[in-house]
């Protein structure tokens, strides 16, 4: 089991990518080791996105950086040859909820105060290609499109009935749980669920691998745009403005 530990709200920082990567190669190079639960130990968030401030006022080679450790944490996680079963026990928005999607299977804490979406658009900004094909590959071309246009967090019975998550079930029984679809999906042998995997993922994996210093070229341009700035200095505001 993999716990994001990042208090207070599990915000996707340089560090906390890093160290992620480092925690799922291990796993991955451990033969013993055929799958891997992800979820959270902050209470009532799974994860709250890629970390804004890292993001804001920084320098050209700070986003390089910062960018490609998100496009590594999810080429590591969508091509993972292990099961890897999201309990998601929080709320998830952006980032957050693109690990979530990255992985083979989701269950959600049934808590309608939960929300989870890919919500770039609300805070200016627009998923890369790879967020977007991820959310397609999950529920489909209409429901993707729709959702990410007007940046939506959907509520967890919300989620579930778009087929963003596929099953809820009550907080306390939400490992539980996770433990028993991993135990049925790993009593399938690994080889002939790997390459259907593979099979399945390869073209987007493909897709940014081919393009990978583009897509970092493509973000730090964006992302330096003194409006996007504006735009997430704003979104930083309101949060904290909401707060109190
Ligand atoms: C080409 C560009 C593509 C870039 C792609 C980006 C994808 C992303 O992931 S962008 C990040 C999107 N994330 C969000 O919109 C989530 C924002 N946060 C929230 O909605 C809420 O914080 C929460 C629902 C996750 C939790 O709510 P709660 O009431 O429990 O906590 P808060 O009081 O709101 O937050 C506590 C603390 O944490 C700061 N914070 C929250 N989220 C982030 C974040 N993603 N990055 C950095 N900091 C964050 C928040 O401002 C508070 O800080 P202070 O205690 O200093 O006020």
């Amino acid at each position: 089991m993999m716990k994001l530990k990042s208090p207070p709200v599990n915000s996707l920082s340089l560090e906390l990518l890093t160290e992620f990567a480092i925690s799922l190669e291990k796993l991955e190079n451990n033969r013993a080791c055929r799958g891997v639960i992800i979820t959270s130990s902050v209470p009532k968030i799974f994860s709250s996105g890629l970390d804004i401030t890292e993001m804001c006022g920084k320098s050209m080679e700070h986003y390089t950086e910062f960018w490609r450790a998100v496009q590594e944490i999810w080429l590591r996680v969508y091509s993972s040859s292990m099961v890897t079963v999201a309990a998601v026990n929080g709320s998830s928005p952006a980032g957050g909820c693109l690990i979530a999607l990255s992985c083979d299977y989701r269950i959600m804490a049934e808590n309608p105060k939960f929300s989870i979406g890919l919500n770039e658009a609300q805070l200016g900004i627009v998923a890369p290609f790879w967020f977007k094909d991820t959310f397609v590959n999950v529920v489909g071309h209409r429901i993707a499109e729709r959702s990410l246009q007007l940046g939506s967090l959907h509520s967890a019975p919300e989620a579930h009935k778009l087929g963003l998550v596929d099953e809820l079930v009550p907080e306390e029984k939400l490992m539980e749980k996770a433990a028993a679809v991993m135990a049925q999906w790993l009593a399938l042998p690994d080889h002939a669920r790997q390459l259907t995997k593979t099979m399945m993922r390869k073209p987007v994996v493909d897709r940014l691998v081919a393009h990978r210093e583009e897509d970092i070229k493509n973000f730090v341009t964006f992302i330096s745009k003194e409006s996007i700035q504006k735009s997430l200095r704003m979104y930083m505001e309101m949060l904290k403005k909401r707060k109190s």
